[in-house]
């Protein structure tokens, strides 16, 4: 049975003072919801304090990026070793807006994710098609090139101890979420790539999805049995709608 995680992605938004009080609150709230793993993931530079605020709460933290290099001349890169030092335990690689403003490959986002995983960080994998890509019927093939070289990198055991997550370019910050049965269908998919390599692991797998996911669509897509909970942009900035979301998540437990 895959432990159904929601991880709130704040992207660059906030100051000090607001990814404070966030943190807290989602800290007092998610202290009455049990079965579910709770995960906020502010900047670089709020994750020290909102660590603090976070206190004793079961709610983990995250980072947006790392560098994929252990240490050195490497300006303005954050590595995997300060992101344990300051209490991450996951690390998104490879999410959308990355690769689209700051053109980072397939190959560079192999190498983030297997650098996370050797530091013990989780790394969650993003992947996901343009609108295009879907229309003209290349889902499978983009989502192949996104994993097959973090697959190729890692082997067979690359996706134990990390996380996947389904983020489709068109529903991130549109609105336009996708249907239950459009989100389960990939999700299988991916799943079924990685039990190429090892069943064991692809059964074990949490694979996450994100794009427009708010407390009211959240049950219906969680409801899907390979859809393990919600990477969440918009909605995980305000307290409410995020626990709404967590909430929903711990009613498929
Ligand atoms: O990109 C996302 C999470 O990483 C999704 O963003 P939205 O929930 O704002 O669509």
């Amino acid at each position: 049975m895959r432990k159904p995680i929601v991880a709130g992605n704040w992207k660059m938004h906030g100051t000090l003072e607001s990814a404070r009080s966030l943190a807290a609150e989602v800290a007092a709230a998610a202290g009455s919801t049990t079965g579910v793993e709770v995960v906020v993931i502010p900047p670089f530079v709020h994750l020290h304090a909102v660590r603090n605020a976070l206190g004793e709460s079961a709610v983990q933290l995250g980072a947006q990026d790392v560098s994929p290099r252990e240490e050195g001349a490497h300006t303005g890169e954050v590595s995997t070793r300060m992101l344990r030092d300051i209490g991450c335990r996951y690390v998104l690689c490879g999410h959308s807006e990355r690769r689209q403003y700051q053109a980072e490959s397939n190959e560079l986002v192999a190498q983030k994710f297997m650098a996370a995983r050797r530091a013990g960080l989780l790394p969650v994998l993003c992947v996901g098609e343009s609108f295009e890509e879907r229309e003209r019927g290349e889902t499978e093939q983009v989502l192949r090139a996104q994993l097959d070289p973090v697959l190729r990198l890692g082997g067979p055991a690359t996706f134990e101890k990390a996380l996947l997550a389904y983020e489709p370019r068109w529903a991130i910050g549109t609105g336009k979420t996708a249907s239950p049965e459009q989100a389960q269908d990939v999700h299988r998919f991916l799943r079924s790539e990685v039990a190429a390599f090892s069943a064991t692991i692809a059964d074990l797998l949490p694979v996450l999805y994100g794009g427009s996911v708010k407390a009211a669509n959240a049950a219906e897509l969680f409801s899907q049995p390979d859809v393990d909970g919600g990477l969440i942009g918009g909605a995980s900035l305000i307290a409410t709608e995020f626990m709404g979301i967590v909430a929903a998540a711990a009613g498929r437990t």
